[in-house]
């Protein structure tokens, strides 16, 4: 339950921060402790389903649907909008969700007990474990339909599946991450969400010598001395130390002058920490504005969204108490800029900033339309060359492309996305072409788009994140290939068994040949009907035994 107070046994604040905590808030710091020595809030962003009703009589019920705290004072804000192809909330969902988060629609608090985790609907992507407070900064940078998008520090992929889901498929969403073994990590949490992004593995200031004024919007959620964190993950307490916030200052302002390159003019930026320290938060904006001449814009006023506190932009020495009220810096529109506090607010800390970067002209105005010219790609100038590596994709022959579309009408009913029937070859697998002009080539990517299926030994086979490209069963383009599970079937699917070919769990299905199998239209992955029973192809690094049905 969120007001509980956490053990006794979990390390305790760091005293060089409670001190300083103490300084920066005077007479709020009693109360600032007090919260951090509670639970954490958790949330769940909902991603295939929805609980939002497109009209009042179809309004999907869940226990905390009356009590949105929001509602009234916020009416006139940017609130839900709900995605169409979205399935209804299952009942076993539907009784884990409490009170909404007014900033992101179809988001709900839940329980500390909650196990959605570990439902089974998790594994299909149907929604997304997320703390509150996190959902802030997409729904800050207000992606449009359309637009190229940059999710700079993406790991483990929250904010980019917030993107993803106001970009809708359209447009062009770039997904990176510096570490290795995160991007992989991301890569699994796209792709069971089903998101057509580009993802890649690469330095903030290597993308920018490659891609200068592409994006039309660009997220810098960046490394940060995580502070925020303290009472939900005990160990950032730990691995916290005096220097954290300077060290981490250097850091987000070599990522944020690469970030202002990658921005086209006019193009919106987002920043946002989980931390509380003013060196890596206003500080680092008045250095932004500074430094690059981007204008800060305001930011609603969503409950708990406290102003930023300009007074702190001064640069403080360690244990210099601010001036309040006065601004030290001068940067009054950092106020435009928001902290959420957790003990004025339902989240954990963080600072989120949106700013605009000027036109050609110097001004920043508030048109968003149209992209940057896309820097020139050598790779479709090297015509139809069979390189090494997914970020050198390549066109199909002729006759693979006949072949391709031929197994593709084998697999599939009614008419098609057209990034299916013209997909590019990167080694031996089949992506679609979610890049568009954009130049991969000497990058180092490690998806392209969504892997549809791996050509072996001149045959096709159907790849996992393809079946996860997929919600629904109305129209759907599998339909002579469908394979219903109930939430106990999908159990045993989810831990690698093999499937009875019809048993009286709910597994019913055609009589060969590739398979998707779902759960009420959500997505689990691929069968393969093998004399009378299924094989099981769901990939054996996501198997998860131990899951529950409810
Ligand atoms: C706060 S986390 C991002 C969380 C993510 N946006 C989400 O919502 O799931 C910051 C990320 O920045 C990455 N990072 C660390 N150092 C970096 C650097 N020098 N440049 C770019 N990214 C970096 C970290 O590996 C980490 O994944």
């Amino acid at each position: 339950m969120q007001d509980e107070a956490r053990s006794p046994n979990e390390p305790r604040l760091p005293e060089a921060f409670e001190q300083q905590m103490q300084r920066w808030l005077g007479a709020e710091w009693a109360a600032f402790r007090d919260a951090l020595y509670h639970r954490a809030l958790r949330g769940v962003r909902l991603h295939r389903i929805t609980a939002v009703s497109p009209a009042p009589s179809g309004a999907a019920s869940y226990p905390g649907a009356a009590s949105y705290p929001g509602a009234a004072s916020h009416s006139d804000a940017p609130r839900a909008h709900t995605a169409p192809g979205r399935l209804p909330v299952p009942a076993a969902v539907a009784q884990y969700l409490r009170d909404p988060v007014p900033w992101w629609p179809d988001a709900f608090y839940m329980d500390d007990d909650a196990p959605l985790g570990k439902l089974v609907y998790h594994e299909t992507g149907a929604y997304y474990l997320q703390e509150p407070s996190a959902m802030a900064a997409a729904a800050a940078l207000d992606v449009q339909p359309g637009e190229r998008v940059l999710d700079l520090c993406a790991a483990p992929g929250g904010k980019t599946t917030a993107l993803a889901q106001r970009l809708g498929g359209t447009g062009i969403l770039v997904a990176n991450e510096i570490h290795p073994m995160r991007v992989r990590i991301l890569g699994q949490n796209l792709e069971r969400l089903g998101i057509p992004a580009v993802i890649t593995n690469e330095s903030p200031k290597r993308l920018a010598a490659r891609w200068p004024g592409v994006f039309d919007a660009i997220l810098v959620d960046a490394p940060c001395s995580g502070e925020g964190m303290f009472r939900k993950d005990p160990d950032a307490r730990t691995a916290w130390s005096p220097d954290s916030p300077d060290v981490c200052a250097a850091r987000q302002r070599e990522i944020l002058d690469a970030a202002v390159l990658l921005l086209r003019p006019g193009g919106r930026l987002v920043y946002s920490t989980c931390t509380f320290n003013p060196v890596e938060n206003e500080q680092t904006i008045a250095w932004l504005v500074q430094r690059h001449g981007l204008v800060v814009l305001p930011l609603p006023h969503w409950p708990g969204w406290d102003e930023a506190r300009p007074d702190w932009a001064g640069g403080l020495a360690a244990g210099e108490v601010p001036v309040g009220g006065t601004g030290l810096s001068g940067h009054a529109d950092l106020s435009h800029a928001r902290r959420l506090w957790p003990h004025r607010g339902r989240g954990e800390g963080h600072f989120i900033a949106l700013l605009q970067k000027p036109d050609d002209t110097g001004r920043a105005p508030n048109d968003t339309a149209g992209g940057g010219a896309m820097p020139a790609n050598p790779a479709s100038r090297a015509g139809n060359r069979r390189d090494k590596g997914p970020s050198t994709l390549v066109r199909l022959s002729v006759r693979a492309q006949r072949e391709w579309q031929a197994w593709l009408r084998d697999m599939t009913t009614g008419p098609l996305p057209e990034a299916w029937l013209t997909p590019r070859l990167g080694g031996d697998a089949l992506f679609t072409d979610t890049a568009g002009e954009l130049p991969l080539d000497g990058l180092r990517v490690l998806r392209p788009g969504i892997c549809m299926a791996i050509q072996k030994n001149g045959r096709f086979e159907p790849h996992h994140p393809w079946a996860m490209a997929v919600t629904g069963l109305e129209g759907n383009p599998f339909g002579g290939r469908l394979l219903a599970l109930d939430a106990a079937a999908a159990c045993d699917y989810f831990a690698g068994q093999a499937l009875p070919a019809a048993d009286d769990r709910g597994a019913r299905g055609p009589d060969s040949g590739y398979t998707w199998c779902h759960i009420d239209g959500l997505p689990a992955g691929w069968g393969k009907r093998v004399s009378g029973r299924i094989n099981n192809l769901y990939p054996k690094g996501l198997r998860r035994g131990g899951l529950q049905a409810t």
